[in-house]
């Protein structure tokens, strides 16, 4: 199945997860090689070093480009939002849709400066997903779709994408899938989102205990999971995640609900999310907790929280320092200086 046919139904998405490429080996041994004649001692570029073997090994080339980015913003509603678990009402939803258009927002500005392509992709916003603390968020018809608008939004030629989204609620539901995902206390994966207060906090906690209860029997397995639970924009993100790999687009995810989203293709196929890196830790409280479960090291630490994709764009700006130095350094023979003395 390639991304220009999207699956309609869960069966078919399983079908893809067996298509999915690995890394091009050959291509970051050539790039470690390099990085090895580079003017600097071995490892002192640290973290951009890896970044820039991450991309060649990702990208399928020696010589990694970061000269086309773009960041893909997935936007729904959802109908929890109408139990007071946000501390800004569901009309910001279509607003910020706005916002984006007219270049106001956050990551419009971050896009300027990382110089890259901004996509926001709206989702049906005048039908919010089912209130999870009630039933399940979606149908599969539903769940598959999204997943498949997701897929579609992945054309090849960009160096990388950072998936972002909005839709007030969303880290409710993003909470309630880690929850059933990983297990523990609902309080372990419940932060305050937008800023809630303290009877905020524990009105949603509660809610998303209650969202796994009543959803039991939907659950057994991420997709499952991911369709009773998340939400359009979450279920976009694993499509585009999943497309992303078959393209050869290395991705950036962003904070709490995108790297949630994410946690759905971790569970379901070994190694899916090895073309990602998490762009920064969010300041939202359960995000250092799923990015250790994902076995991943945030790039940024900013005590950011926003969402819309803004750390992943803002991370861009590494992965262009990354690449600028391993294309762009000279080797210790092109500049005659001297290699390391022999160890004493
Ligand atoms: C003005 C504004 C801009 C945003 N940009 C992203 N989010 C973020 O906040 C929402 C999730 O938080 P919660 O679950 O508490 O509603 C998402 O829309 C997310 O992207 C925003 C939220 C607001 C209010
Ligand atoms: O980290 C996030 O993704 C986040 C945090 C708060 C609100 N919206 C998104």
């Amino acid at each position: 199945m390639s991304p220009n046919q999207p699956p309609v139904s869960f069966d078919e998405i399983r079908a893809l997860l067996k298509e999915l490429p690995g890394p091009d080996e050959a291509a970051a041994d050539l790039a470690l090689a390099r990085q090895e004649q580079l003017t600097k001692p071995s490892g002192s570029l640290g973290r951009l070093e890896e970044i820039a073997v991450w991309l060649a090994r990702w990208q399928g080339r020696a010589s990694p480009g970061m000269e086309r980015p773009r960041t893909a913003v997935f936007v729904a509603n959802h109908g929890i939002a109408a139990k007071g678990v946000s501390a800004y009402p569901q009309e910001v939803t279509q607003q910020m849709v706005q916002n984006f258009v007219h270049g106001g927002a956050a990551v419009n500005q971050l896009c300027s400066v990382a110089d890259a392509d901004l996509r926001v992709y709206e989702m049906a916003l005048e039908k919010p997903t089912g209130d999870i603390s009630e039933g399940p968020a979606m149908l599969e018809d539903d769940c598959a779709r999204a997943i498949a608008y997701g897929l579609m939004a992945v054309e090849e030629g960009f160096d990388a994408m950072a998936l972002g989204e909005m839709g007030i609620g969303n880290t409710t539901a993003a909470s309630a899938v880690c929850l059933a995902l990983f297990g523990g206390a609902a309080d372990d994966w419940v932060g305050r989102g937008t800023g809630l207060d303290d009877a905020g906090l524990k009105r949603k906690t509660a809610l998303v205990e209650q969202a796994v209860a009543v959803n039991r029997d939907r659950l057994s397995d991420p997709l499952s999971i991911l369709c009773a639970l998340g939400g359009q924009e979450l279920a976009a993100i694993v499509g585009a995640i999943l497309a992303a790999r078959l393209a050869r687009t290395p991705i950036l995810l962003d904070g709490f609900v995108s790297t949630a989203a994410a946690a759905i293709v971790h569970k379901l196929v070994p190694g899916g999310l090895d073309h990602c890196l998490v762009a920064h830790r969010s300041a939202e409280h359960a995000h250092g907790r799923l990015v250790e479960e994902l076995g991943k090291v945030p790039l940024l630490d900013l005590d950011m929280r926003l969402g819309e994709g803004s750390g992943a764009t803002l991370a861009f700006l590494l992965l262009k320092a990354a690449v600028a130095c391993h294309n762009g350094m000279a080797t210790f023979d092109q500049a005659a200086v001297s290699r390391r003395s022999r160890d004493n």
